[in-house]
């Protein structure tokens, strides 16, 4: 029999993803599933592309409905996995998918999440340098936000190597509409997003910088600045992100790629495209994976790295899955798909 998790949030769009994955996973068996304002109705309902799922009844979302399990897997919104976490068992392994573990610095999520920080758990980015070992029987896990793993791996081999300057540092990053949950928003209306890429979060306003800049400190010892702005494609899947920073002198394309090449060497999810072509977000829908691409920009003298993810997999639940798999001690690819859906 394999180890049992429980998914809180599964009406939503991560826990969805969550499921679908872990109903291909070998060592796990579907527990609890839990919502809020949809307890007590039946999960095909919500999520009708489950159907082996399709007659279970979503409970509440409590430390008693969440009892019992080896791992808790959190897809609630902002703020509401801490208290939930914190009266579960020690033991268990507990993976939040929302940003309310994520930063370690308790001023910056004030600032940014205006309400008291619940604590740093271990940051689940596997690829991210030294992440890998402390993920690795790790009981507390918390997931990274879509833009910050695209954007984060993006860069990471530049910025590591020292080809790049951190100080320096533009990303302008495309998302599907999954990407701002299930509830529904006025700017997230079917007749505001077909037809239309808009732009929000403008000026480095949006959350994620904080968790980008903090991901892109554990590389280098420069100061990290970072100006990011996130747009809204007309698309449910997906991220873009466009990455660029000023490259060191001497610095070719060449020597940009070989760089990339060095730090991927061996990373079952991270793949750096032939040169000479381009990432497309549809060849990682549904997949675990990064595709990515880059290039010098001699003129402008700026390092243009572009790389594409499934926010709802790479970005969300595949994550999850991966660091699940490091701490369970299983192989870190175990139940995780690496081709992509296309066209
Ligand atoms: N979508 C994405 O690409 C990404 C999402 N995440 C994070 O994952 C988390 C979930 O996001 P997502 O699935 O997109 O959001 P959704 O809005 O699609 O789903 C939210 C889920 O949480 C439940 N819920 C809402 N409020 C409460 C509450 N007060 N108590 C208990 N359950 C509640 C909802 O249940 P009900 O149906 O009953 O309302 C639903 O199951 C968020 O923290 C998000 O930041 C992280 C990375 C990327
Ligand atoms: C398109 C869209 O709206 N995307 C979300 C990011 C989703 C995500 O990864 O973020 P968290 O887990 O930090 O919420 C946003 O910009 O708020």
């Amino acid at each position: 029999m394999g180890m049992r998790a429980a998914i809180a949030g599964a009406s939503g769009y991560a826990g969805g993803e969550l499921l679908r994955l872990l109903l291909q996973h070998p060592e796990i068996e579907i527990g609890t599933l839990t919502a809020g304002s949809n307890a007590g109705s039946k999960l095909g309902q919500h999520q009708p592309h489950l159907l082996p799922l399709a007659d279970k009844v979503l409970e509440d979302t409590t430390a008693d409905t969440l009892q019992g399990h080896d791992i808790v897997f959190l897809a609630l919104p902002h703020g509401q996995s801490a208290a939930i976490a914190a009266q579960l068992p020690d033991d268990t392994i507990v993976i939040d998918c929302g940003a309310d573990h994520r930063l370690e610095n308790e001023e910056d999520w004030q600032h940014w999440y205006q309400s008291d920080h619940a604590g740093t758990w271990p940051y689940g980015l596997p690829e991210l340098q030294g992440q890998r070992e402390k993920l690795k029987q790790a009981k507390r896990i918390a997931v990274p936000g879509c833009y910050p793993t695209v954007a984060t791996l993006a860069l990471a081999p530049a910025i590591q190597a020292g080809i790049a300057d951190a100080d320096d540092v533009v990303i302008v990053a495309a998302s599907g509409t999954s990407g701002a949950g299930k509830s529904l928003k006025p700017n997230l209306l079917g007749s505001e997003v077909m037809g239309a890429v808009s732009a929000y979060g403008v000026g480095g306003t949006h959350r994620h910088t904080p968790e980008i800049i903090q991901n892109l400190g554990k590389l280098t010892d420069e100061a990290v600045t970072v100006s990011f702005t996130p747009t809204l494609a007309p698309m449910p899947r997906g991220i873009l992100a466009t990455c660029t920073a000023k490259v060191k002198r001497g610095i070719d394309q060449g020597r940009a790629r070989a760089a990339y090449a060095a730090a991927w060497a061996g990373e079952p999810f991270l793949h750096l495209l032939p040169e000479g072509t381009w990432p497309t977000t549809a060849a990682t829908l549904g997949a675990n994976t990064l595709h990515a691409q880059v290039t010098v920009d001699e003129r402008a003298q700026r390092l243009v790295a572009v790389a594409v993810i499934d926010n709802l997999t790479k970005g969300t639940a595949g994550g999850a899955i991966q660091c699940m798999n490091l701490a369970l001690g299983l192989p870190e690819t175990t139940g995780l798909p690496t081709t992509g859906l296309a066209p």
